[in-house]
């Protein structure tokens, strides 16, 4: 297990007299209404449960005892492998309604994730333990250190064991950049939300044979406690900032020459389908606030996956459609998403519009390429796998998609982690190309920027190796007041640039938004 080499202070080796996690700025409860975020509280269309913002939270009551003695078991442990061992806490706690956690959080520390799907939410603050890799073995490495760390790990409490507990993501392509390639983290705090509501709280320490700190557990216990209380509303939308700058990388026009270079190739028959992202270069003059992007995500794009993943001042960001590869109870289950159309200005327009997606005949040939290729790599892992006959479209605020979901019966699910699933299907057709090989190639050497985490996989797994990751679309790079927004394209034979170069402002538009920029351009580009 590696200890977080984003900070270089320990949680745990390094007691600090204050009592305070090294990630967590302020240990403070604040008040529901003294955040200078918050605006009205009221339900927000993903994951919002019976928790009433004003009726005050009730606090878990947390087994110190318990937990105590689950950290002396792994101090034992520690110290008989003479290597870190975590020490984690599990149980269930009253609906919390996760929106109304990000703003206490990200004042708390530099490390965090976010996770809010139709499905679940995971929001986890600090680290108690990162795995950091490079290079193509990345997802086996973090892979194996996850399992010995669950191996050894010493875990209590009456919570469920397939509760969330280790959080991260990967680059696009194994390429160094401001975030490592590959970081994976198990969070001190973690707050998972099911479908149903159910609440699961997990609290992890790591535990040094040399120096085993009991402290921890009760400083972990009131620093979740501390997040609980000050849940609170919504956070406030970014304010739109005078001296905004958008730079445009490559400039549109040099875009669409590449566009009809890969139309080119792919008439020579050089490969079937490329996906082409450009960049949007934002900048303001004052730094960007995590949790109002994340809120106005929130209140925007129903039907998404709303994500980040912040490291020592650096987020990534987004609000996808696509979710990569997910695996529970032995059961896989993908999504093949491809091909895009506006949505229309009246409902006769609309339906007009999604009929033509249906019956396009480019955009089917589009979204089959990615269908077939999931399809088959299902194959190789599954003992059944279904696919339906035809697309469906997946309707979006502000644009749409031909989506197909892709399930299987894993063959052998003891030995079958998520994370081979994510190794097996990144980067699917749908934001690579097809043939792999050779389209990965031709785009680095073709799109003049390095994606970053754009395209790559973004989730979190648990300790049965179960999980479920998506691909980090419609996302955005920020650090301090930089925003690096992305968005792409897949180009087939008969793509045409400016109808590809319309459908990149389309992508961009939610997340310009989120960061409050209204049109830019000579021509207005950044409108919807
Ligand atoms: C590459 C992106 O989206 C992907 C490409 C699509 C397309 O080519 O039409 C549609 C959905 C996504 O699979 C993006 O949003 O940046």
């Amino acid at each position: 297990m590696h200890q977080p080499d984003i900070d270089p202070h320990l949680p745990d080796t390094a007691p600090n007299p204050m009592g305070a996690d090294p990630y967590l700025v302020n240990t403070e409860p604040r008040t529901p209404d003294a955040g200078p975020y918050l605006m009205g509280a009221g339900p927000h269309p993903l994951g919002t449960g019976p928790y009433p913002p004003d009726a005050g939270p009730r606090l878990p009551d947390i087994d110190l005892a318990g937990f105590l003695e689950v950290h002396a078991k792994a101090t034992a442990e520690a110290r008989n492998n003479a290597s870190r061992t975590l020490a984690t806490w599990r149980q269930e706690i009253d609906p919390v309604d996760p929106a109304g956690l990000l703003v206490p959080m990200f004042a708390r520390t530099r490390r965090a994730f976010v996770w809010m799907s139709p499905e679940s939410s995971v929001i986890a603050m600090g680290s108690a333990a990162d795995f950091v890799e490079r290079g193509a073995g990345r997802f086996s490495g973090i892979r194996t250190s996850w399992e010995r760390t669950v191996q050894s790990a010493v875990t209590g409490g009456p919570g469920p064991r397939a509760t969330p507990s280790l959080v991260g993501g990967f680059a696009f392509a194994p390429r160094p950049g401001p975030l490592p390639e590959a970081l994976m983290w198990v969070p001190r705090i973690l707050v998972a939300r099911d479908r149903d509501g159910r609440t699961t709280l997990v609290l992890s320490v790591s535990v040094d044979p040399a120096h085993p700190v009991q402290d921890d557990v009760a400083r972990v216990i009131a620093q979740a406690c501390g997040l609980l209380a000050a849940a609170g509303g919504h956070p406030c939308p970014s304010p739109h900032l005078a001296g905004t700058t958008v730079t445009e990388i490559p400039p549109a026009a040099e875009w669409k020459a590449l566009v009809a270079r890969a139309a080119d190739q792919i008439g020579r028959g050089r490969f079937d389908k490329a996906v082409l992202a450009r960049q949007l270069r934002v900048s303001s003059p004052c730094p960007y606030d995590v949790p109002s992007v994340l809120g106005s995500l929130l209140g925007t794009r129903s039907g998404t996956t709303v994500f980040a993943v912040a490291a020592d001042g650096h987020a990534f960001v987004g609000a996808t459609p696509e979710r990569l590869v997910s695996l529970h109870a032995g059961r896989a289950r993908s999504m093949s998403l491809a091909a895009s159309m506006p949505r229309g200005a009246t409902p006769a327009e609309d339906a007009r519009l999604r009929a033509a997606l249906l019956e396009d005949d480019k955009c089917r040939r589009e979204q089959q390429v990615v269908t077939e290729m999931l399809r088959h790599a299902f194959e190789q892992v599954c003992r059944e796998v279904s696919v339906p006959a035809e697309p469906h479209v997946l309707d979006l605020p502000n644009l749409r998609h031909l989506h197909s979901r892709i399930e299987g019966e894993i063959a052998d699910p003891e030995n079958t982690s998520v994370l081979d699933l994510v190794e097996r299907l990144h980067p699917t057709p749908a934001v690579g190309g097809h043939p792999r090989k050779g389209t990965l190639d031709w785009i680095a050497a073709t799109e003049p920027f390095d994606r970053g985490w754009y395209a790559g996989p973004v989730g979190w797994m648990n300790a049965d190796q179960e999980g479920d990751f998506a691909v980090a679309l419609r996302s955005a790079h920020l650090y301090e007041g930089t925003a690096t927004l992305y968005a792409g394209c897949g180009i087939v034979a008969g793509s045409d640039p400016d109808v590809e170069l319309q459908e990149t402002r389309l992508k961009f538009r939610p997340m310009l938004d989120a960061l409050a920029v209204p049109a830019y351009g000579p021509d207005g580009a950044g409108t919807s």
